[in-house]
């Protein structure tokens, strides 16, 4: 990523808000170095006011008066008081930053996830990874670079500043700290070079974990538990090791520089006293100035370190960026104080644009695909130059062997993958955007049955967008063999949320019953009666034959009986109707 467009990034991602806050921090940050010069001054009134310099001393042009050392000690406290609000103001604002950063972060993860139609943001592997390593990380970059940038503005100031009370030494300073920052650069340079292997551990671990939950049972029924064990404790092994280094690396960029800073510290007093016989004065605010200064220095460098540490995730999330990001984390929603939330959630939720609305009867739609050539990245084309139009009302099958097309051909006509070319449309717009309409109901049946954490009824009324009553439900439940079931638990019967207490076949039909209550327009079943017997499967393709005028459905299925009515049917494998 060139460094231009990381700049134009990283201000997208922190927004106005963030870039405010930054600026305030930096702002914050001049203060300090400002008060670091009224420090060396103090020091000098109180050598005066104790009777240790008699000399008439002058700081800058300035004679340097005698002050009583109740008036000191007041101005002391005041000093005091600046720098401990600036001083909070500055730190605050940087975990402020990361708490905000890691937010946005997060509520974009989320966004891509339920409303773009891209097939990587449903890779559950993916995003896991980008919450947990990535985007964590990259808030904790955030946090270091706003106090790096911080401490460089400081660091500079305080380099003027010396430049004023004695040039020669501190040119002597500045090329001494051109020679150290070169070192701690070159230590950087190998932090960065192990953080970079990080990422790249990371996804083997949340790849490995993702295969091994979901498989478990296979693997440990082939014995192969050893062989995947041993697979994710070396990715483990990798991480920790890059990990530890990449810390190692840091932290000896942060020890280096005060120590460096020492033996500067120690020339420069040589030299000054013995070749530029510098008033005493003025030598002292300058060693107390360049203290300040070299630890300012290894504080930054501290900081860069720790930046540097994450920065490789910190890329690849203004990577995942895109054109969404404003939408997913709009300003309004994002009203956090430095001390804590402003508004609940809910609220934000409740007025999200793509809520449910309930509406009345909508026609079915009909469905055409024109010259639709499609093939997953580096394969060859599923389909090619395919053309056909499911009209509106009609009940289509989709049939085929394995791996010929049924689910593709699903996800474009849903608008979850995009054709090469051509053109999928329904009722002539482009599926993502018909499916996305408030006011559209549509019904859908996987082969996964889909229930949440609550009641029968809050199951069946779920995503349901027109009113129902108990009796309509009674009915639907009637109608797909549920009865004897509502009969026994009854509609307030609560599903666990691991779905036990009910059978395969028992849920499938719950989510069937629930697509057929909300009345679709178009409704689409993919293996949606694969766990019913063949006296249910009939029952259901009966119902759907009841509603045909009213709705536009695609069914694929393996099984002859619930395609019974169907009027058309396409076989993928030889792309002909049957
Ligand atoms: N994300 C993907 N990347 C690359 N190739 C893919 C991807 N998903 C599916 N494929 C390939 O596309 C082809 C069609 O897959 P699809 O899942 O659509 O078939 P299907 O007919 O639904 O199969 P099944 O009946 O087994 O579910 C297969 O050869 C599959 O290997």
């Amino acid at each position: 990523m060139k460094k231009k467009i990381l700049i134009k990034e990283t201000i997208k991602l922190l927004g106005t808000r963030g870039v405010k806050y930054l600026i305030f921090a930096v702002v914050s940050s001049i203060v300090i170095a400002i008060i670091e010069l009224s420090m060396s001054i103090i020091i000098q009134l109180l050598l005066i006011s104790f009777g240790l310099l008699s000399e008439e001393v002058k700081f800058l042009t300035f004679s340097t008066p005698k002050i009583s050392l109740l008036n000191i000690s007041i101005i002391l406290i005041v000093i005091a008081i600046i720098r401990f609000i600036v001083q909070l103001t500055t730190t605050q604002t940087a975990s402020f930053l990361k708490e905000y950063i890691f937010l946005k972060l997060r509520r974009f993860s989320i966004y891509r996830i339920l409303y773009e139609s891209s097939e990587e943001v449903k890779n559950s592997s993916a995003i896991n990874f980008k919450i947990s390593e990535l985007y964590s990380k990259s808030s904790e970059f955030i946090a270091f670079f706003t106090n790096a940038l911080c401490m460089l503005v400081q660091t500079s100031i305080l380099l003027c500043i010396l430049y004023l009370v004695a040039w020669k030494e501190a040119f002597i300073a500045t090329i001494g700290v051109a020679l150290i920052g070169l070192i701690v650069f070159k230590i950087n340079h190998l932090v960065a070079k192990n953080a970079k292997q990080v990422p790249t551990q990371q996804i083997k671990l949340n790849e490995g974990i993702e295969k091994i939950s979901r498989n478990f049972l296979f693997i440990k029924l082939m014995k192969k538990r050893d062989e995947e064990y041993n697979e994710i404790a070396e990715a483990l092994k990798e991480y920790s090791a890059k990990s530890t280094s990449a810390y190692f690396y840091s932290n000896l960029a942060t020890q280096t520089g005060p120590f460096l800073g020492i033996l500067l510290l120690v020339c420069i007093i040589s030299i000054s006293i013995g070749l530029f016989h510098t008033n005493g004065a003025t030598l002292i605010s300058f060693i107390y100035l360049l203290s300040r200064f070299v630890q300012s220095l290894s504080i930054f460098s501290g900081y860069y370190g720790n930046a540097n540490t994450f920065f490789p995730q910190y890329k690849l999330s203004l990577m995942s960026i895109n054109s969404n990001f404003n939408l997913a984390t709009k300003e309004s929603f994002d009203r956090i104080r430095l001390n804590g939330y402003r508004k609940s959630f809910k609220k934000n939720i409740t007025n999200h644009s793509l809520a449910n609305e309930k509406s009345e009867f909508q026609p079915s739609p009909t469905i055409t695909f024109t010259n639709v050539t499609f093939a997953y990245p580096n394969s060859l084309p599923i389909f090619e130059n395919l053309t056909m139009t499911f009209e509106k009302g009609s009940q289509i099958g989709l049939i085929g062997a394995s791996g010929t097309g049924k689910s593709t051909l699903l996800f474009l006509l849903t608008g979850l993958l995009q054709p090469n070319s051509g053109q999928a449309s329904i009722d002539n717009m482009p599926p993502w955007e018909y499916v996305s309409q408030k006011n559209i109901r549509i019904g859908y049946v996987g082969a996964e049955p889909y229930l949440i954490k609550g009641t029968i009824k809050d199951n069946l009324c779920y995503g349901v967008s027109k009113e129902i009553n108990d009796l309509e439900i009674l009915n639907i439940l009637d109608k797909v063999s549920l009865s004897s079931i509502i009969k026994e638990k009854g509609l307030s019967y609560v599903i666990a949320e691991d779905q036990s207490g009910l059978s395969a076949g028992q849920k499938q039909r719950i989510c069937l019953a629930r697509a057929l209550l909300n009345e679709p327009a178009l409704l689409i079943l993919d293996e949606a009666t694969a766990n019913l017997d063949e006296e249910n499967e009939y029952l259901i393709a009966k119902i759907l034959a009841e509603i045909k005028s009213k709705c536009t459905t695609v069914i694929v299925s393996h099984r002859a009986g619930i395609l019974k009515f169907a009027d058309k049917i396409i076989d993928l494998t030889s792309l002909k109707s049957v």
